[in-house]
């Protein structure tokens, strides 16, 4: 017997996956085809015609084995199981069918507020509804009771709420809604924003429809004020050979920032994560990128919370970097990549654990550099080559940006 198969989609098409379950999208019933989401981008209508905004897609690697009949069981990241997809095309990355609910517990900042469109439905009575969706603050209710007024319908408040500023628009929701009194509803979406206003807008007006609307008013677009980077989350991702000096660099940096003392530091050395985090993984292209994957994770959480993460791992991959970076980002955070380009001959002619010879004689495999490859970074924010060059300066050249940043004082 083969392993059941199954996914976990990334939190954009989580998203989507709840609207599919919930009605929110009718009368699409599951994830688009390569050939119906091409149609929609060219002519806004299903490839039977069917009129549809935005592409609802879910992308799922080549080599996964699902085939046309298959069922798939979809996760949430935490392992649940959320619903069951039935393939029926496999093409372009995508894999498309319907899928069915499996009644998974709901959980997160405000489930009890996601109401299904029926339910939203059911509420209303027959009665005629504004719909107002919210990216953020409204900031002319008295609009919104004069058009409810003309249109003799109830306000329905429909917060998007997707991703790390979802809670702040459903907080923004309430607020309004208490403001608004009678007899107010509210649903929370989980609508994840389009890049095309115009198609977000239309998507906004399909769901506001779904959920029993007879008019919709799109809340303004919410202006996001990033916080002074000095309390703005931060991480400093040093990479670079065995030897080029990310350890003596990031080392120095630490102690700068903790003698200046305007910010706290989390410091994940490569060597030390090995010993503890990653302990037990090896040098293959698997175990690095794991390795990276989890200093991601943890810098990730430390900036989450306006916290400064220093890490200097090898980092060979590129890939693997701009997957930190995006880690990073994805929590609001900023992410600086410090190349410590100082070129290998320098590295080997120091070669302050003896790694090199051993590798040259071929004693360690799989050595960076020498057995295993380095892949340059194209996207560096600071590259520094240590090489004639004392400690001090090879610190100051990447606190100075810092400080020139706004991101220490
Ligand atoms: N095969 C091989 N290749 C590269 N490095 C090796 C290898 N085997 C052991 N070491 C020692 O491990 C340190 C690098 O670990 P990292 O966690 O930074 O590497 S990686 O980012 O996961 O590629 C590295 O330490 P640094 O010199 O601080 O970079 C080496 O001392
Ligand atoms: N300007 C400099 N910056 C950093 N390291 C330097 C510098 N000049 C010489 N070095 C020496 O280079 C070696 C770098 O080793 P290390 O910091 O452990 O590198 P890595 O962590 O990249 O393996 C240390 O022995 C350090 O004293």
């Amino acid at each position: 017997m083969t392993a059941p198969l199954e996914w976990t989609p990334d939190a954009r098409e989580l998203a989507d996956l709840e609207l599919l379950l919930s009605g929110a999208y009718q009368p699409l019933t599951g994830f688009m085809s390569a050939a119906d989401a091409h149609a929609v981008e060219e002519h806004g209508t299903l490839a039977d015609g069917t009129s549809w905004p935005a592409p609802v897609t879910l992308a799922l690697p080549e080599e996964h084995p699902a085939a046309p009949g298959d069922r798939v069981t979809l996760r949430d990241p935490e392992g649940a199981p959320l619903a069951v997809l039935t393939v029926t095309d496999r093409s372009g990355g995508l894999a498309a069918g319907p899928v069915e609910a499996l009644g998974a517990a709901e959980h997160g900042p405000f489930a009890r507020l996601r109401r299904t469109p029926a339910e939203v439905r059911e509420a209303l009575a027959g009665r005629e509804a504004l719909a107002v969706t919210m990216r953020g603050p409204l900031d002319d209710l008295e609009e919104i009771t004069a058009t409810a007024e003309e249109l003799e319908a109830v306000v329905l408040l429909l917060p998007l709420a997707f991703g790390e500023g979802g809670p702040a628009v459903v907080r923004a929701a309430l607020k309004a809604r208490e403001k608004l009194g009678g007899d107010t509803l509210l649903a929370a979406v989980p609508l994840a924003p389009r890049d095309d206003h115009a198609v977000d807008l239309e998507l906004r007006d399909r769901v506001a429809e779904a959920y029993g609307a007879a008019e919709h008013l799109p809340g303004p677009e919410p202006v996001t004020l990033p916080g002074p980077p000095h309390r703005r989350g931060l991480v400093a991702f040093f990479t670079g050979l065995s030897g080029s000096g990310k350890s003596t660099v990031a080392r120095g940096l630490r102690d700068a920032l903790l003698e200046r003392g305007s910010r706290t530091v989390t410091y994940l050395d490569g060597d030390v994560v090995r010993h503890l985090l990653s302990a037990g993984l090896g040098f293959s292209r698997e175990d690095r990128d794991l390795n990276i994957r989890r200093i991601g994770f943890v810098a990730a959480e430390a900036a989450r919370h306006g916290g400064l993460a220093v890490c200097a791992p090898i980092a060979p991959f590129a890939a693997t970097r701009a997957e930190v970076r995006a880690m990073v980002e994805a929590v609001g955070a900023d992410f600086l990549l410090v190349h410590v380009a100082t070129p290998l001959a320098e590295c080997e002619r120091r070669d302050r654990k003896g790694l090199y010879a051993k590798a040259r004689a071929g004693l360690i495999p799989e050595f960076t550099g020498i057995s295993s490859p380095y892949e340059e970074p194209e996207d560096a924010d600071i590259v520094i080559d240590t090489t004639g060059i004392s400690v001090e300066e090879a610190v100051d050249s990447v606190l100075n940006p810092l400080i020139q940043g706004g991101w220490v004082r």
